[in-house]
């Protein structure tokens, strides 16, 4: 069977500079991913190359065996990438509601089924982007990235610089999507134990490249791996 996203020794980077290193790695359909690493190791980079919008030098990018490497960001959304941001790039000068339904396409995602994953933005569904908490712009950034209905979705940090019960509450509702749902997912996280309870895939980088892969359930248990690169568990 044909792996759902298939990263083939990809180096790509900004400008001159190569920032990812000969990654590679794979995703099943239904899987979900930890990409894991320090500070600036490269994991925004990952999933900036895989949206399209850094600097491709090579390798290859398959999503269900389509080569995407030379496709443009907006291409790569419509084969079925969807991404959620670090910066969250939800638009200021609509409404929750325009911000969700202005790219949406039909399938599983609606609105009301969006609005039953996060009933805070029901409640806030007239409000603009801009009169958001940091927390609610998030799960509309998650939202709106659900309604395009995608075959994956890559999620950049996304509880960095919210509040603990906030980030409880976005975690559930993570795990939601990918276990309950089954949705392939990349997820970028600093909370490394919680997003390994809920993926059944782990990579760790190192300086641009991929120094572990392997189960998320083996990992959460190996301590010194997780010393060694993350600095915890030990
Ligand atoms: N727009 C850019 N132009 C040039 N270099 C960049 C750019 N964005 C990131 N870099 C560099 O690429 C490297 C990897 O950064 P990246 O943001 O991918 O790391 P990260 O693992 O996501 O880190 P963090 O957890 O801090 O977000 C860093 O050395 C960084 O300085």
């Amino acid at each position: 069977m044909t792996d759902l996203l298939e990263i083939e020794s990809l180096s790509a980077g900004y400008g001159r500079a190569v920032v990812l290193q000969k990654v590679s790695f794979t995703l099943a359909q239904g899987q979900a991913m930890a990409l894991l690493g320090r500070n600036g190791v490269g994991k925004t980079t990952t999933l900036n190359s895989l949206i399209g919008l850094t600097r491709f030098h090579s390798g290859r990018v398959l999503l269900n065996g389509q080569d995407m490497s030379r496709l443009s960001p907006e291409r790569r959304v419509e084969a079925g990438i969807g991404w959620v941001p670090q910066e969250r790039g939800i638009f200021r000068s609509l409404t929750v509601e325009e911000n969700i339904t202005a790219s949406a396409r039909p399938g599983r995602w609606t609105l009301e089924a969006v609005y039953e994953l996060f009933p805070r933005l029901k409640e806030r569904r007239r409000n603009f982007g801009n009169q958001l908490s940091g927390g609610e712009q998030q799960m509309l950034s998650i939202g709106r990235a659900l309604a395009l209905n995608p075959k994956i979705l890559l999620l950049d940090e996304p509880t960095e610089g919210l509040a603990p019960i906030i980030v409880e509450e976005l975690l559930a509702s993570i795990r939601r999507i990918v276990r309950e749902e089954g949705l392939a997912a990349i997820i970028v996280e600093q909370h490394a134990q919680q997003i390994l309870a809920m993926t059944e895939r782990a990579v760790i980088l190192d300086r641009g490249a991929v120094a572990h892969s392997g189960d998320s359930a083996a990992l959460a248990a190996d301590t010194e791996t997780l010393g060694r690169f993350l600095g915890i568990g030990t």
